[in-house]
């Protein structure tokens, strides 16, 4: 077959490029380079611009580095609202990124799979090793949500709440009792908390508790700071090489995470459904069913301890802040509280001398929250609502990316492989939306219209991908907020405590403080 390309002539065109090459000086050949690199650079981000359309700062057209920019502020979330304010509905935030202020776009973006996690999850990537929270792949993602579905289900957590109630909610009121009440010593609750979520947690995906209340401290914590490196999380040898500490902290954390596996599956009398459990039942299945390597079950324990910790303690401490701020939102708590759970310590004690004497179920001993739960609190719930609306623990956009042949959203074509999110923090901070959206009120979700309101309540995320802790979250945070408010009055320390936020994916106190009084309610 005759060939079209004159390969003498090819031949010759490369030779005469070497030769002109040859007689550059070193910096003609700098020169050069740097001007084919900007004019690549004008030609993609000028003339093949394919969101040229969307407003937004000249900045982000430009350059990925104005992303960047915003995420190492601590406020991206504040600074996208400040874009959206500026710029209108539909903003571009950087080179290939979008954010859409608009609340229908909510469920075309999250109520289904089709615009799949954008490469930014690979923060969550682990030891190279996909998980839950991470995973882009819808088959992948299924088969890790059918195995912990049980441990997420109500049923299995009721099941668990004598153990979160005794060995994280019990155990902190007690420490509190003892070492803060009426002493008029200074609390951080927001690290009181952090202890709490972890040995709730440690239970769960860990098979025990970590005893964090008792010791304030186990070095989990600290190896799970040092993992941090997220763009090269996934290249494990360049990370042992560049990085030997951050590696050294991610083998502790896999071997206690494969010490804790054994010990269950040595422990063949033990019934607990937890996720410990599941994850030793995954191991052992057959790959056509629902199974987990034993590389994946050690990095499912991680992540739902770091999906489930932060979130939660993060989010009572925002409860802890608000309702000082308010005193008569307190006093309104704890007079709901006082009605439904007219015993104040007795209960408690009552559950501890059960456990030791009787090793038997605790269920009606404490204050259980099938008692709980929005019908028999309302205004406990009320003020969760409040809470994760004014500060969601995850504040920003979840970045999706669009799917083949892009999509329109908003009235606006967006280009396929756009990352797009919908910032929380401003849809739930949208007049139009709530009104007076930056008043603390939690009245507002005990009227008629509290269903139609909770449509735009996104703490959770909707859809295939919405937090699948959920229920463990909203039951740790009501059961241990019950008895909190129950037992104590709280007040800030500094009464003029503004809590600035620093956003990183999750949101927290910028200070890692939220200092506090604690006064024994009398009765
Ligand atoms: C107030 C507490 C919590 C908040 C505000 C929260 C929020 C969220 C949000 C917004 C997502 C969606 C993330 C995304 O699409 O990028 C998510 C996912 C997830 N959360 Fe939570 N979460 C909380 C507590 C928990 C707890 C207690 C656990 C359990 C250990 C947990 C486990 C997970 C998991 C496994 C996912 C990934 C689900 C999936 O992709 O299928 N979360 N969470």
């Amino acid at each position: 077959m005759e060939s079209y390309i004159n390969r003498e002539k090819v031949n010759e065109t490369i030779q005469n490029l070497l030769h002109t090459i040859s007689h550059l000086s070193k910096a003609e050949i700098v020169g050069y380079t740097a001007t084919a690199l900007t004019a690549h650079y004008i030609i993609t981000t000028f003339v093949f611009d394919k969101l040229s359309n969307i407003p937004g700062p000249f900045a982000a057209k430009l350059t990925r580095f104005y992303d960047v920019k915003m995420k190492a502020s601590g406020k991206r979330y504040v600074l996208i609202d400040e874009l959206h304010k500026k710029y209108g509905k539909i903003v571009r935030t950087g080179y290939d990124t979008v954010s859409i202020h608009d609340a229908e776009a909510v469920k075309q973006i999250y109520g289904g799979e089709k615009f799949r996690k954008a490469p930014y999850y690979r923060v969550f990537l682990f030891n190279n090793t996909s998980s839950l929270i991470e995973t882009s792949d819808p088959v992948q993602h299924a088969r890790y949500r059918r195995i912990f579905a049980a441990g997420f289900s109500q049923a299995t957590l009721d099941s668990l709440e004598d153990l979160i109630m005794v060995s994280g909610i019990i155990a902190l009121m007690d420490k509190l009792s003892a070492k803060y009440a009426d002493k008029h010593v200074v609390c951080n609750i927001f690290n009181e908390l952090h202890l709490m979520a972890f040995d709730i947690l440690g239970e769960l995906a860990y098979g025990k508790s970590f005893n964090m209340i008792q010791r304030e401290s186990h070095p989990f914590p600290t190896w799970i700071k040092c993992t941090t490196f997220p763009e090269i999380n996934h290249y494990p040898k360049l990370l042992s090489i560049f990085f030997p500490k951050s590696s050294g902290a991610t083998n502790d954390i896999l071997e206690f995470s494969e010490k804790s596996l054994s010990a269950r599956i040595a422990d063949k009398a033990n019934q607990r459904r937890d996720f410990t459990q599941l994850m030793v039942e995954a191991m052992e299945a057959d790959k056509d069913g629902n199974y987990l390597t034993a590389s994946e079950s050690q990095v499912a324990s991680v992540v739902l301890l770091v999906a489930g910790t932060d979130t939660t303690s993060n989010t009572m401490t925002f409860v802890a802040f608000l309702l000082s701020k308010y005193p008569h939102a307190q006093e309104r708590l704890f007079q709901e509280l006082k009605e439904a759970m007219p015993d104040k310590n007795a209960t408690i004690k009552l559950v501890i001398s059960i456990i030791i004497i009787m090793q038997k179920s605790l269920t009606n001993l404490h204050h259980s929250y099938k008692h709980a739960k929005k019908e028999k609190l309302p205004y406990l719930w009320a003020v969760l609502m409040e809470v994760t609306r004014l500060y969601p623990a995850v504040p920003g956009g979840l970045p999706r990316v669009t799917p083949k042949g892009g999509a329109v959203i908003a009235r606006q074509f967006i280009p396929e492989g756009t990352v797009v999110e919908v910032p929380t923090w401003s849809l739930h901070h949208d007049p139009a939306l709530f009104a007076n959206p930056f008043e603390f009120k939690p009245e507002r979700w005990l009227g008629d219209d509290a269903e139609e309101l909770s449509k735009n309540h996104l703490v959770f995320s909707v859809g295939p991908r919405m937090c699948a802790g959920k229920n463990l979250a909203m039951m740790e945070m009501t059961l241990a907020m019950a008895h909190f408010y129950r037992r104590f009055n709280v007040s800030l320390a500094d009464p003029n405590e503004t809590m600035p936020m620093v956003q990183q994916f999750i949101m927290k106190p910028a200070s890692l403080q939220l200092n506090v009084y604690l006064r024994s309610r009398d009765h």
